[in-house]
């Protein structure tokens, strides 16, 4: 189907959506999942298809485990619908009802935004994930996965419309763009007559090119550039835990850590220690000082700057809170940043004082994320300065309209 026919299935199809009640809603979601979990070996030998032409590319393995799915992650994505199932729904809702002078009631309610167009990595789970915030959200999706995950994407498609099949929501709510050429995304960023919102999922070349191209009001997600600055103070056993964890966890994830920032006194001690913890999986590149604690790979300017997305990890030696916070403030990507600390007032200054979407004290910042923050699942992290920012779930996925109701009212 070409992309305006896909188009315009989704609006007939959202049309429809935007009517149904949560429970016609929910039991859509349900339905899936029980599709998700018949179609199970099909999606896991499409997905074995991706995978092997990523390995025939020579991908690196963090980003094939970004891609790969197995039983246990098919069933992560089924939880994350269900969890979504057990949320309120945000249509409809409205926190602020007011009566003027003249007796107008006005409600501030929450409406869906339509349909939702998504450009997004070689992480499967994002199909599903979208697709389950979008439907429980009343918007109809647009998805465009990376070209490396079109088996997986189209073995998934087809389960979640089979799962509509058997419920009262059309399966035109959501589409695939197969067509995995990057000109198609450029044709989706202009589709104004369309598409309500475009959300670019991915690294700085993808937001460069929509923000720079989109006539469709767009919301920014990003690279992570992720840091985690030990203070002085900090309880080291909690530090070394925290960095391998935002480390070693899931490399290739945009909330893992790319650099650590440690404060001279503890230098000394920590080190060695976080060297020890590490060396084995870890490629560690250091600062001068770093360099003369332990041995390190010597680290350039680039490496401050850099999203390796794979087990490297920078570290810097740095003089104090303010020299930890200059630092982030130049090479952060206002994503996600920690600081291990048992200094109240240092910790409130770094929480105050960083730009990002989420500041942690003393946590990884692995939890940035839509699942962990409690929203079932996320559209992506935005890291725009503008709402919404971090984990985008259902209540992020609405817009608002005024209802006002009168008995004949007319103004003087
Ligand atoms: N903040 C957040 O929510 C998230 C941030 N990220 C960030 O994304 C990056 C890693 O993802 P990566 O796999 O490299 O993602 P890419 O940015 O390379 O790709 C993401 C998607 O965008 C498409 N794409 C990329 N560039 C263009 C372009 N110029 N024109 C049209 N389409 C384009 C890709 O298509 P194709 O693959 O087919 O070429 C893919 O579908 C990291 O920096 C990570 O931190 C990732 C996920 C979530
Ligand atoms: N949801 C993710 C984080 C966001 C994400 O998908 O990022 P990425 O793996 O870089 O595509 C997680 O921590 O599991």
């Amino acid at each position: 189907m070409s992309l305006i026919n896909q188009c315009k299935e989704l609006k007939k199809a959202s049309l429809i959506l935007e009517m149904a009640n949560t429970n016609v809603k929910n039991d859509a979601l349900e339905s899936v999942c029980k599709s998700l979990i018949k179609n199970q070996d099909f999606i896991l030998k499409e997905n074995q298809k991706d995978i092997q032409n990523a390995k025939r590319k020579n991908i690196k393995e963090s980003l094939i485990d970004r891609l790969a799915l197995t039983e246990d992650r098919i069933q992560g994505m089924i939880d994350g619908i269900r969890r979504i199932i057990d949320l309120k729904d945000p249509i409809w809702q409205s926190n602020k009802v007011w009566t003027l002078e003249n007796n107008l009631t006005i409600s501030k309610m929450t409406v869906p935004l339509g349909i939702i167009g998504i450009i997004y990595e070689s992480r499967p789970n994002v199909t599903v994930d979208a697709f389950g915030l979008a439907l429980k959200s009343g918007n109809g999706i647009l998805l465009r996965g990376s070209s490396s995950a079109i088996c997986s994407n189209k073995a998934l498609v087809k389960a979640i419309k089979e799962g509509l099949r058997n419920s009262k929501i059309p399966e035109g709510v959501i589409e695939l763009i197969e067509d995995t050429d990057r000109n198609v995304v450029k044709e989706m960023i202009r589709l104004n007559d369309y598409i309500d919102l475009v959300i670019p999922r991915g690294g700085k070349g993808l937001i460069d090119f929509v923000v720079q191209n989109a006539t469709v009001p767009t919301i920014e997600t990003g690279v992570g550039n992720c840091h985690i600055f030990v203070d002085e103070s900090a309880n080291q056993k909690n530090a070394l835990k925290i960095i391998e964890n935002a480390k070693t966890q899931r490399p290739g994830v945009c909330n893992a850590i790319e650099t650590v920032l440690i404060h001279k006194q503890i230098a000394k001690e920590i080190l060695p220690n976080l060297y020890q913890l590490l060396k084995d999986r870890v490629e560690l590149r250091g600062c001068e000082i770093t360099q003369e604690i332990i041995p390190v790979v010597p680290a350039t300017e680039q490496d401050w700057q850099e999203e390796y997305l794979d087990y490297i990890l920078a570290i810097k030696v740095v003089e104090n809170l303010e020299q930890a916070i200059a630092h982030i403030s130049k090479y952060g990507t206002k994503h996600s940043e920690a600081i291990v600390t048992e200094n109240y007032s240092n910790a409130k200054t770094f929480q105050r004082r960083i730009d990002a979407a989420a500041v942690y004290v003393n946590a990884s910042t692995r939890f940035t994320d839509g699942g962990e923050f409690g929203f079932g699942a996320e559209m992506g992290i935005s890291t725009q300065k503008m709402l919404p920012r971090g984990p985008m779930g259902l209540e992020e996925l609405v817009t608002i309209k005024y209802t006002i109701q009168g008995n004949g009212q007319i103004r003087e």
